[in-house]
């Protein structure tokens, strides 16, 4: 029986050649690529990391994952983090068998990751969970066509266009009516999140959610659907293996309604588009407010990527800038002095609005936000970046940590922004105290980057900062007095990826 099923000698012979030469070229690209990475290793005077987080289970770190799972149901995150930086210093590698990854607070490889060596890092890798809802978009993008994105929504966010003070000041007497004004108790974190929302929506698509007024079932649905698209993208980024099982309920229907519903807006717009050429060039501008959409159509007639760029930038602006007014607000009701004296700033404008030059230089208002951004920024811990090379980072090397290191193709690099914004060795030993006037002498550069930085920062940035400027001083022009109604110290709440104070920020605010 054996001899009928024997093989072929020539057929053992070909098998053997095939084995042999696949080791050989596999062994050969190994050993290229142990020579380079040496090579690499010798230009640089490489060291291995000084701080090292050692699994105990070596493969995918889970003892590691209980420890920060719980560390984040107790709601102690980012002091988790920072607990490790003291231990292990400003750069620690977290190693497990199949790869690495590095978390840095230090600035010269954050400026290194982010802008000099920016084209071996990649985005895309770790950001996954938001394909299904932005594929095609600047966010989600790498290479020569995030520089595509990228250069298609620049001119969105140009000073002309993000000066139209009259958007916020509409949503602002919407938000107004909903404040008590007899100093009782309420949550102003709340009221910042729908008046950032309405701001988004009518900026995005040129139509308020309206979440301040009286909005239609369908504005209040596509509200909902986008909160719990948001919610989702989080939990698919945390739970990634678990996410099957722990979905939140209703979570496909409510997707579904926001691309429909960002489908919808930038067909819309593209229809504007082909009507206004019918007619004079332009002439929706006069007639409707200006739109990101509608700017758009002007330059794609890609309705998925419109669609997809939408919903990335609701995504992008819209709790990010409401935490930051949560943080400042919070802070100010702890700190009357600073209240009085930023109170006095705004007074020089004798009760009118102010305009965008106005906003851009007042000096006090500009350190209260710094502050706030530096002890509770609203991205406290930035999405990781991944190598798509070998590559150097400049410090965590050796015994001291101050020798490059090493980072193999695959690694990804997380910078700690909470943890970064509270070094001593930059702010001092009162880093932990809420001190606006530490700004007036204090350049951080790279040590401070709450909107990233390099070609990738936040194209939004000068946007979120006008709106959140203008509400702080219309509130503080109607509300002469804040009183804390919350006096528990700061807990941590990272239920999106958003920073803010759990129970929200409770205040009583009086007017004069
Ligand atoms: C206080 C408010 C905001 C903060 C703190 C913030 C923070 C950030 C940070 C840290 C990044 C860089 C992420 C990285 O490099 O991994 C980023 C990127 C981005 N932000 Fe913002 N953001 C804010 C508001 C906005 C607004 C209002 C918009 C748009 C309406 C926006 C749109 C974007 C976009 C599109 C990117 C990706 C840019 C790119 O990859 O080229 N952001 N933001």
């Amino acid at each position: 029986m054996f001899f009928l099923y024997a093989p072929h000698p020539l057929t053992v012979a070909a098998i053997g050649t095939l084995l042999t030469g696949s080791f050989i070229y596999v062994a050969l690209g190994w050993w290229k690529l142990r020579q380079s990475r040496q090579e690499l290793e010798r230009i640089n005077k490489c060291l291995p990391p000084r701080g090292v987080y050692r699994n105990l289970e070596p493969f995918i770190a889970f003892d590691m994952i209980l420890s920060l799972l719980s560390a984040a149901k107790n709601k102690k995150l980012l002091q988790w983090f920072n607990g490790h930086f003291q231990t292990y210093g400003p750069t620690f590698v977290v190693q497990t068998i199949p790869k690495y990854a590095i978390h840095t607070t230090e600035a010269e490889n954050i400026k290194t990751a982010y802008s000099l060596k920016f084209d071996d890092w990649s985005v895309r890798p770790a950001r996954q969970s938001f394909k299904h809802l932005m594929n095609g978009s600047t966010f989600m993008s790498d290479g020569a066509a995030w520089s595509h994105s990228r250069g298609i929504l620049r001119p969105m966010f140009v000073k002309d266009r993000i000066t139209d003070l009259e958007l916020y000041e509409a949503h602002f007497q919407k938000l107004l009516k909903l404040i008590p004004e007899d100093g009782s108790t309420f949550d102003i974190s709340a009221l910042f999140h729908r008046y950032a929302f309405d701001v988004s929506s009518e900026f995005l698509f040129g139509e308020s959610l309206d979440s301040l007024g009286s909005p239609t079932d369908a504005k209040v649905q596509l509200a909902h659907d986008i909160e719990l698209t948001i919610q989702d993208a989080a939990d698919r980024f945390r739970k990634s293996l678990l996410y099957r099982w722990l979905r939140r309920p209703g979570v496909d229907q409510a997707v579904s309604n926001v691309l429909s519903s960002t489908t919808r807006y930038a067909q819309e717009a593209l229809d504007r588009a082909v009507e206004d050429q019918k007619h004079a060039r332009g002439e929706h501008k006069a007639t409707r407010p200006y739109s990101f959409l509608d700017e758009m159509a002007r330059q794609t007639q890609d309705l998925e990527r419109m669609s997809h760029e939408a919903t990335s930038l609701m995504f992008a602006g819209k709790d990010t800038t409401a935490g930051l007014l949560g943080s400042m607000w919070y802070l100010f009701a702890r700190h009357p002095e600073v209240w009085d004296k930023l109170l006095a700033e705004v007074d020089q404008l004798e009760g009118a609005p102010p305009t965008y030059e106005w906003v851009k230089n007042a000096k006090y208002l500009r350190y209260c936000e710094h502050e706030a951004m530096r002890l509770y920024p609203v991205t406290p811990i930035l999405p990781p970046r991944v190598a798509n090379k070998n590559t150097v980072l400049p410090l965590g090397g050796g015994k001291d940590g101050k020798s490059p290191l090493f980072v193999p193709k695959g690694t990804a690099l997380i910078v700690h922004i909470y943890s970064a914004n509270r070094r001593q060795e930059i702010y001092g030993k009162d880093a932990e105290e809420f001190k606006p006037e530490r700004w007036e002498d204090l350049r951080p550069g790279w040590a401070y980057t709450p909107f990233g930085g390099g070609p990738r920062i936040c194209v939004g940035q000068q946007f979120a900062l006008t709106e959140v400027y203008y509400l702080t001083v219309r509130l503080m022009q109607h509300f002469r007095r804040i009183e804390c109604r919350d006096s528990r110290p700061f807990i941590e709440d990272l239920a999106g990826v958003i920073l803010s104070p759990d129970g929200g920020v409770q205040v009583g605010l009086y007017p004069a």
